[in-house]
């Protein structure tokens, strides 16, 4: 398991997501969030503010955006600043996905997702890089879980295109699943340099939040109040299994 680049300490880290849509009502979250000490980073899922029926506009946005930040960035919390596309279970059309992560760029975070699989990606690599921000490249399959050639094959693309953490999610339709999912991971985590992040999601996938460190997983998404994603579970109940697991 190694440390993700934007979180100071060796632990598997907590990452808390934050998905509303304003960006008032995320800043919101991040104060409330911020008390819980198990809490390493937050994720500021910022698509919803680029959701089809929101009117604010680019300017607009990118003027929530700023204001809303100030609070992120004042925070003892580091951010990962993400844009979900429709095309991986969120709310930012395809086409204008660059132009997001382009403004999750311009906030100089520490950390900023890019998807592997859009395209472009490589260009919001170096845009990231230029900014001082950690790429956490991901890529995310809602309907089942590839088989482990195609999963470390993803892992490997990642961490060849420079990213500085590689994630992959998949959703399980059996157990078999969820332990494809993990041996993909631990491969991973032995074949690259880069720390990754293997998630099993849903019901079945939950083992894979809780215990993911034991297989090279370097963080797991945990809620601090709703979550982002099927299977996530609370900050306080992965931190209880962290301690227990690191016999702290
Ligand atoms: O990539 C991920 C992982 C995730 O999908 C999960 O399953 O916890 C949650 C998302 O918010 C995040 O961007």
């Amino acid at each position: 398991m190694k440390p993700l680049p934007f979180v100071p300490g060796a632990r598997p880290a907590i990452i808390v997501p934050i998905l509303a849509r304003t960006g008032e009502a995320a800043a919101r979250q991040a104060i409330a969030a911020s008390s819980h000490e198990g809490v390493d980073a937050f994720e500021w899922r910022i698509d919803p503010l680029f959701a089809p029926d929101r009117r604010e506009g680019r300017d607009g946005i990118t003027a929530d955006l700023t204001r809303s930040y100030e609070t992120f960035a004042r925070s003892r919390v580091p951010t990962l600043v993400t844009v979900r596309s429709e095309a991986e279970g969120g709310y930012c059309p395809v086409d204008a996905y660059a132009d997001a992560v382009s403004a999750a760029i311009s906030l100089a975070p520490e950390a900023v997702d890019v998807e592997i699989g859009r395209s472009g990606s490589a260009e919001l690599f170096a845009a990231a890089r230029e900014r001082g921000a950690a790429v956490v490249a991901s890529g995310h399959t809602w309907e089942s879980t590839p088989p482990a050639g195609e999963l470390e094959g993803l892992f490997a693309q990642m961490a060849g295109a420079g990213a500085d953490v590689a994630k992959v999610a998949a959703m399980p339709h059996s157990i078999d699943d969820v332990l494809t999912l993990l041996g993909a991971t631990w491969r991973a985590s032995q074949a690259h340099e880069i720390p990754v992040i293997g998630i099993s999601m849903g019901e079945l996938g939950r083992v894979t939040r809780l215990c993911g460190a034991e297989f090279g997983s370097a963080a797991t998404f945990a809620t601090v109040g709703s979550g982002s994603a099927p299977g996530q579970m609370t900050a306080e109940q992965v931190d209880i299994v962290r301690s227990i697991l690191l016999r702290g």
